[in-house]
């Protein structure tokens, strides 16, 4: 899985955004990661798919050190490793279901048109699988960010700020949705600063809350 030893990252020399970090993600383990804004958490999901690297100390993925991974490695990785970003893009010129495929069109994969159905089916936008992305609302964009995320069958599942623009039923619809995908085996963690969203998340699956401030991560005391 993800293993931090004594992680530290900065943007430019000298700076140490995060520093200090020393984790593993628990496999099939529903993780929160919260903070205030601006704490380094999108730079800690991209340090997770090696989109960033560290500055210091260890990290590994899979049993692989990060900073040793060739390309072909770091496309491995992102197999294994979805993505849902705090600004979804798409396609605009294209139907909500080929961007959804799209990861298996750039992996050169055949798109099984029933499993892409099911998937649709699963995040409820079968009635707009054809529908352009810009025709959607903001929590059906957010269900297909994560249908791409996951059509790779990846066994971690990352998630920034997934709800951050949506009321409390859509964000709650979507946190199901993450739920499902846990109980199914994945390893799923969440950025969020919604802490009324990890009480009620925490209410149904025995979620394990890291929180980044100081600089560094910390294991969030029970309370939360
Ligand atoms: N590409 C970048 N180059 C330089 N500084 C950056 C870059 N990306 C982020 N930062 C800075 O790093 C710090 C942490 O940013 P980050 O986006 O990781 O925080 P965050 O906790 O996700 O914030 P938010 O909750 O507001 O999304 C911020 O001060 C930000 O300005």
């Amino acid at each position: 899985m993800i293993e931090m030893k004594d992680v530290g990252f900065g943007y430019h020399a000298g700076d140490r955004l995060l520093s200090g970090m020393t984790l593993s993600l628990q496999p099939g383990m529903f993780h929160f990661l919260t903070g205030p804004s601006g704490a380094g958490k999108t730079t800690f999901l991209r340090l997770c798919y090696a989109d960033l690297l560290p500055t210091e100390g260890q990290m590994t993925a899979f049993g692989q050190d990060l900073r040793s991974l060739s390309r072909d490695g770091i496309a491995g990785l992102r197999r294994r490793v979805g993505v849902v970003h705090q600004d979804t893009q798409f396609l605009d010129h294209l139907p909500v279901a080929e961007n959804v495929a799209l990861p298996l069109s750039i992996a050169g994969e055949q798109v099984d048109m029933q499993a892409l159905r099911d998937l649709l089916g699963w995040v409820q936008l079968a009635p707009h699988a054809r529908a352009m992305p810009p025709q959607l609302s903001g929590g059906e964009r957010q269900r297909a960010a994560l249908a791409r995320a996951v059509i790779l069958s990846p066994d971690v599942v990352l998630a920034d700020e997934p709800t951050g623009n949506l009321d409390w039923d859509m964000s709650m619809r979507l946190m199901q949705l993450l739920l499902e995908l846990n109980k199914s085996g994945k390893t799923v963690l969440v950025a969020t600063h919604d802490l009324n969203l990890i009480r009620a998340t925490k209410a149904q699956v025995a979620a394990r809350v890291l929180r980044i401030a100081g600089g560094t991560l910390h294991l969030a005391g029970a309370d939360l």
